[in-house]
């Protein structure tokens, strides 16, 4: 993909403002904003308009950290080839995602999203506009981290089997923890697809590392690891470029997991 695919008009802007990226109140102004837009009766069950009144919000008020429409668009293509019946999502943000990819879901015939956020406001956030988009029964939120989520959700009987796709988009640091937790709990396994966000901005070299691994390599880093996966699943793993909504370049790395060695 080349600059020239991303269409400058429809740039954000700045997620920077005095040093800030995020909670400096921005996430409520934009549930302020959204429910005082002289159309809200339109985005009622629309997730479409809900989704192009968040890009509008970060167009013309404030910069959001949101995967946005270009790179958002080859996850849904994914979703639509793919057609897994349940997504985890570690890292939801406002919803913008959880929008995007639950409204995927659906329209390909699957059941559940499940959205772990981290900040309370902000999973109270999404929770509104999941609801104002029509999305209440395919996307499910809960408050914690990504560990906490998955810990809850597998205890709780609501991941039970192996999962379909997981979306990594939280803390980069807890992406490889978070995904051998996973991988221990038997939720990864042959046919599991793994979208892992921002592995160029800012970028994620352990995940790439173990992602990319062969088994036998896996092996030897499991061995010297505290936090210890399943190296015995085999991924194929590749880098897709594409652009962040503020004109960024950055890449998805997609992973599919294809077998487990004996
Ligand atoms: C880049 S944003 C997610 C954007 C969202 N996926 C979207 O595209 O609309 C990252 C989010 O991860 C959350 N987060 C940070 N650390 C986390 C953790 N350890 N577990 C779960 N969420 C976390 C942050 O609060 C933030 O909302």
């Amino acid at each position: 993909m080349d600059i020239s695919d991303f269409d400058r008009s429809r740039i954000y802007l700045s997620w920077e403002v005095d040093g800030k990226f995020h909670s400096d109140g921005r996430e409520v102004a934009l549930l302020e904003y959204i429910y005082n837009r002289p159309d809200i009766d339109q985005l009622r069950g629309n997730p479409q308009r809900v989704l192009q009144a968040i890009d509008d919000f970060a167009r013309s008020v404030t910069g959001l950290i949101n995967i946005g429409e270009t790179k958002g668009a080859v996850v849904t293509k994914l979703i639509a080839n793919h057609k897994p019946d349940t997504i985890l999502e570690l890292g939801g943000y406002v919803g913008y995602s959880a929008i995007m990819f639950g409204d995927a879901l659906r329209r390909a015939g699957g059941k559940q999203y499940h959205s772990v956020e981290k900040s309370p406001l902000f999973a109270a956030v999404a929770a509104s506009l999941v609801d104002l988009a029509g999305l209440r029964d395919v996307v499910s939120i809960t408050v914690g981290t990504g560990a906490e989520g998955i810990q809850r959700l597998y205890h709780s009987g609501v991941l039970k089997s192996q999962l379909a796709m997981a979306f990594f988009d939280h803390h980069k640091p807890s992406y490889t923890p978070d995904l051998k937790r996973c991988e221990r709990l038997g939720l990864v396994g042959p046919g599991t697809v793994l979208v892992a966000d921002n592995m160029i901005l800012p970028g994620n070299p352990p995940y790439a590392e173990w992602v990319r691994a062969s088994v036998a390599e896996k092996r030897e880093l499991d061995r010297d690891s505290e936090e210890k996966g399943n190296p015995n699943l085999q991924y194929r793993s590749r880098s897709i470029k594409s652009w962040e909504p503020s004109g960024h370049e950055d890449a998805l790395e997609i992973t599919e997991c294809v077998g487990v060695e004996a």
